[in-house]
Formats: C-alpha cells, structure tokens, sequence
C-alpha cells in the first residue's frame, strides 16, 4: 500500500528519530525508529511558508499567492501532501489548514501567523499523547517527548490543548473523527473513570478561575451545578484554603490520567506556590508548606485536607485582586 507514496519523498533532515509510514486507521504516522528518551527534541522545524492571518481569515487566494512565491523544491514538497494520507486535498486552503500551526505567540498578543510544517503535521493524535504539542519559538515549531517512547511506537500529540478537561464524546466532537487511545476505548474501566477525572478537572478550573475553559461564563449549570458554588466561582470568593486543595486535586487527577508531564507540571506549580505564599494565618500557612514538602501529589492532598473549610485573613484581598484583574461585569 505505501510503496511508491508520495510521502516517501517528503524531506526529512537527517538525524530524526522517526519514520513515516501507514499508521492503521489514522492515515499515515510518524513511528520512533530508536528509543527517545522522555524529555528529548524529537523535531524542530522550519516552516515552508508562513501568512500571517488568522484561520477563519485564511483563503485559497492566500495560499496560492504564498504557494507561487516558493522554490521549486518547495512547491513539489507542498504537493505531495495528502489527505490523511491518501487522496488529494480538494483546495489549496484545505492542504494548508490540515499541515498548519498557528506560530503566533499568544503571551505576548502578537498578530495570529499560521506556517505550514510538513512533518509535524504527519503526526496523529492522542488523547493520551507521548509528545508535547508543539512549542512556537519565532517561526521554529519543535516537539518533545513527555514520555519515554520505544522505537516502533508511534509519536502522537494531543490537538487540542484544553483537552485535559473534556470528555470522550466532547473530544470527538472538537476532533471531527474518533480516536482509540486508551481514554477513548468505550467500555473500559479506565474510559469511564477517565471521563470522571476530566469532567472533575474542568469543574475544579472553574471553581478557581470563575470561567470555564474557553475562558467564559457558563450561562447554564452544566459544568458547576450547585448555583451557590457557580457564583461563589465567578464573584472569585473561593477561600485560599479551598484553592489550594482544587489546585492539588487537579495535580492529582491530572497525575491519575497519565497526563501531569513535566511542561504541565512546570506550567502549574507556580501558581500553587504562590498559593501557599499568600496564607496570612500562620497555621494555614505552615499546614500548606507542609502539604507541599510531601512528595507525592496523593500525599499533599492529605495533608492539606486538613485546611478545609479553614478561612484566611487574606481571603478578601486575593477576591478584590482577581475581581481587579477580571471585571465581573
Ligand atoms: C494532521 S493529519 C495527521 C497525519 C495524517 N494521518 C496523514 O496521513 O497525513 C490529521 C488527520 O489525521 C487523522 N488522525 C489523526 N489522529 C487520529 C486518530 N487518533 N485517530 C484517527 N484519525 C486520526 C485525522 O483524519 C486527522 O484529520
């Protein structure tokens, strides 16, 4: 089936730790061809061109305008690629939106970019992935392994960011095609306690944040149901105490889902450590160190139980700066 496939004669630098090739079910695939160490650059490339535009912006016109604008090596690239792998993309906007990334880097509000990238779009999905979706240095997009992958296993990363707190059937509705990682096999033990978790981690962003995870207000009830606690949430009236046991409830679903990697860890200790810096009462203050110092998240979660239901002196302040920082209305 794959000999004689065009992506045979996709460039690849020398050196990558993967090979392409038919992934069952999923089109082609990238598949490690030695073991790559969880931590480690799997891939950093270059974009062969870049609009800057936003992807509801984006048309054929402005792709074939980039397209004509390329070498001739470039443009050969560019048409071999496929549809998931087999037929011809029908428009010169649909190629490019399913080989694009948005490269624009967010933290600091710059204008959205998209280039397209003709390797790292050839990895597929999973809920439960082994890489890291892509990280955006200028143009430079570079994955890396959050877990130790064997040679023969296929790379994968999850597509969508905000997955960790969604279920299956909404992951598959964002995705458009349905996915058979070990979160999305229907009728498991592990499926169900899965969409559990997820649907517990979203509930627990909103009790922190106030909003849900596309950073808005839910008008029903479908994520908080208890209406005291929504508006508790979105007036950001939760105690210190409380925000510090959801934030470690979400370490630990997170951990329990096969989905706290370093970069997520990196990305969410901060702000449990500033959590614990805010205590005003001393013995809050110590409980919460103390939880900290434990070295499993199961454990920090025991020990800081021992604050629930506990108020803080700087409970106000922290609502008057987030309600600062967020207007209510
Ligand atoms: C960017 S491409 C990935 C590479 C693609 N498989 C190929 O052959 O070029 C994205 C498409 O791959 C397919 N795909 C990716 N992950 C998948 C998964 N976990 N299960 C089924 N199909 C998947 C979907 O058709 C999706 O629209």
């Amino acid at each position: 089936m794959s000999a004689g496939h065009p992506y045979h004669r996709l460039e690849v630098p020398d050196g990558i730790p993967f090979e392409l090739k038919p992934s069952p079910g999923k089109g082609w695939g990238a598949f490690a061809t030695r073991r790559i160490d969880r931590g480690s650059l799997i891939l950093s490339e270059r974009p062969t061109f870049v609009i800057q535009r936003s992807h509801t912006e984006i048309t054929d016109y402005h792709v074939t305008i980039a397209f004509q604008q390329l070498l001739p090596i470039q443009k050969a690239q560019f048409l071999l690629l496929r549809d998931n792998g087999s037929g011809c993309f029908t428009s010169m906007n649909e190629a490019f939106a399913e080989n694009s990334f948005n490269i624009a880097n967010s933290d600091h509000d710059e204008p959205e970019a998209h280039g397209l990238f003709p390797l790292h779009s050839r990895f597929n999905h999973s809920c439960m992935p082994n890489s890291k979706i892509p990280t955006v240095g200028g143009e430079v997009i570079s994955s890396f392994a959050i877990r130790d992958i064997d040679a023969g296993e296929e790379i994968n990363f999850c597509y969508n960011p905000d997955f960790e707190g969604r279920t299956r059937d909404e992951r598959h509705q964002a995705l458009r095609f349905t996915c058979d990682c070990v979160a999305c096999l229907p009728g498991t033990p592990f499926q169900q306690l899965s969409d559990m978790r997820r649907r517990l981690i979203r509930g627990l962003q909103y009790l922190m944040h106030g909003v849900d995870l596309d950073g808005q207000r839910q008008s029903s009830h479908s994520v908080i149901f208890d209406s005291t606690l929504k508006f508790v949430a979105e007036t950001f009236s939760i105690t210190l105490s409380s925000r510090l046991i959801y934030a470690l409830l979400t370490m630990f679903f997170l951990e329990e889902e096969g989905l706290l990697d370093d970069f997520m860890d990196a990305r969410l200790r901060p702000s449990l450590a500033q959590t614990v810096e805010l205590f005003k009462s001393e013995s809050n203050k110590s409980i919460a160190g103390l939880a900290m110092e434990q070295k499993a998240w199961v454990k920090k979660l025991e020990v800081a139980f021992e604050l629930y239901g506990r108020e803080d002196p700087a409970d106000y302040e922290v609502t008057l700066a987030l309600r600062q920082l967020r207007p209510l209305f």
